[in-house]
């Protein structure tokens, strides 16, 4: 099966493809279009990554194209592992690996987490009330930057790129999390993230849900069937259920593996 554009709820734009080099000249399409859009209107792209198997899917293509104004991209992390920035789990590793040594990103355009605060904060383990310095610091980092002279509630990205596990969690946000029910904080601390490693910080779902443009990216068999009950299961309360862009748009990128209990439209 080929490209197969569908829309299976309200909003979204799903599109499903036999193959991932193909998700990926799509995906690449997607980010290289919003980003002259955003660089056309605001003089800047900003951007949040994710890890898992994004990382790859987005640069397979994405680090080939010319003509885009990568001086402008301001680029952020959705989550990221509270390990140092040269460690196997940084999710910015891996995006530096598939993505940023591929193209000219200034390095100081690449917002990373401070890994090395974690050290003059000892999170205590089962400690909720915990603040972590990195997590702070981090926010501090998102505040600095959106948050123009008006005050402003929570910081509008042009495009957030997710993935989503087979549990349904986005980011590092978890079904049954009590920070699914975080609605001040623009960046949160995850000290017991179920999947390993289990010290993170990951944007909130307001900041998500803020955003110009926010795009799921899932592929595999093993997505199938949670891809089944986010689509067909309304109300399953599942993370990825809770992202619904308050004025931005959603779209879905999927391979006919992960998509292949969605009933497509012929
Ligand atoms: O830091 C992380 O672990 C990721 O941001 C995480 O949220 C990831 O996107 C999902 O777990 C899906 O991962 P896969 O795409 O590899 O299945």
């Amino acid at each position: 099966m080929g490209l197969k554009l569908f829309s299976r709820m309200a909003h979204p734009t799903v599109k499903s493809f036999a193959i991932s080099n193909e998700l990926s000249v799509s995906l690449a399409d997607l980010v290289v279009e919003l980003s002259k859009e955003s660089i056309k209107s605001r003089d800047r792209f900003t951007i949040g990554l994710s890890g898992g198997s994004l990382p790859k899917l987005l640069g397979a293509d994405l680090k080939n194209r010319k003509g885009v104004e990568w001086d402008k991209w301001e680029v952020f992390f959705c989550d990221e592992r509270i390990v140092p920035l040269d460690h196997e789990d940084s999710n910015y590793l891996v995006c530096k690996k598939e993505l940023f040594d591929h193209v000219p990103i200034l390095p100081e355009k690449i917002h990373t987490i401070k890994p090395e605060l974690a050290s003059e904060n000892e999170v205590k383990e089962g400690d909720e009330e915990t603040i972590d310095a990195v997590t702070e610091n981090y926010e501090q980092q998102l505040i600095d930057f959106f948050a123009c002279a008006k005050s402003i509630k929570f910081p509008v990205f042009d495009l957030l790129l997710l993935g989503i596990g087979p549990d349904g969690h986005t980011c590092s946000l978890f079904p049954g999390h009590p920070l699914l029910d975080e609605n001040i904080l623009w960046v949160a601390y995850i000290g017991d993230s179920p999947k390993p490693p289990p010290r993170r910080v990951t944007l909130t779902l307001p900041v998500i849900n803020h955003a110009r443009n926010v795009a799921f990216v899932a592929t595999g068999s093993g997505k199938q069937d949670i891809l089944y009950q986010i689509f067909e299961v309304p109300d399953s309360n599942l993370p990825a259920q809770l992202v619904k862009p308050e004025n931005g748009k959603l779209y879905w990128f999927l391979d006919d593996a992960a998509s292949s209990k969605l009933t497509l439209p012929k």
